[in-house]
């Protein structure tokens, strides 16, 4: 395991360093959206007359994107590989329609966001998400106006935790890597910080493959977003 820095961290102690702008993941990191995954996941299995996937499942899964998510769903219900077209057709279908009813915003999310602003940073939300859902779920949670802009995982070549997208949002906010800091809850959010130079606090509650948050190399964990400030 990698040395941590002191918990809570704050950005004052995370090297004097002057920040420019922040990069924030949704799923697991700002909202609470497991019930919106279970409720589209396993409408789309019933609709394609396979059985149903647990949360527990959902929650080590989630994170690489939607169509992991559906690749690995179809291996653990014992459902054949050539259904993936006809499951992410579903899934989109019952996700987009669910979208944000059975998900909350974590506490401490909204003033941290606030203080990042306050600060004077640029916000990115970047997600592995695709970005119909990512922007109609930001829109449904008030948290859309925090953000310079918005990048799904269907925005670029690849997804996190490969550095691509990270690379290409600080790009887009016009910061330097080395000034622009990665908010994540899983290992995918800090290997791909890691990998494009940039600091990377991650927070405990989120999903991270079942795997503690405090055990991903990363510059520190905090248990709400509004410990950082
Ligand atoms: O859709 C997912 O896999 C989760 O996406 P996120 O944690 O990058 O927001
Ligand atoms: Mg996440």
């Amino acid at each position: 395991m990698s040395p941590h820095l002191p918990r809570p961290i704050t950005l004052a102690k995370l090297g004097e360093r002057r920040f420019t702008a922040a990069i924030v993941d949704l799923d697991g990191t700002m909202v609470d959206t497991l019930g919106d995954f279970d409720v589209a996941l396993n409408l789309t299995l019933t609709e394609l007359g396979l059985p149903g996937v647990d949360r527990a499942f959902i929650e080590r899964t989630v994170g690489k994107g939607s169509e992991h998510l559906i690749r690995s769903t179809l291996a653990q219900v014992g459902g054949d590989a050539a259904l993936y077209d006809a499951a992410w057709a579903a899934y989109q279908r019952h996700y987009l329609r669910i979208n944000g009813q059975f998900s909350a915003v974590y506490p401490g999310v909204v003033e941290g966001l606030g203080a990042l602003k306050d600060a004077g940073l640029r916000l990115a939300c970047l997600t592995n998400k695709p970005g119909a859902f990512a922007t109609a779920l930001l829109a449904a949670k008030g948290l859309d106006a925090y953000f310079d802009v918005v990048f799904g995982g269907d925005a670029f070549e690849r997804k996190k935790p490969d550095p691509l997208p990270l690379l290409r949002t600080c790009e887009a906010l016009g910061s330097q890597p080395a000034h622009t800091l990665m908010l994540g809850d899983s290992s995918n959010d800090a290997q791909a910080a890691r990998a494009a130079g940039c600091p990377v606090v991650l927070v405990s509650y989120g999903y991270n493959h079942g795997q503690p948050a405090s055990e991903v190399d990363c510059d520190g964990v905090v248990d709400r977003l509004d410990q950082l400030i």
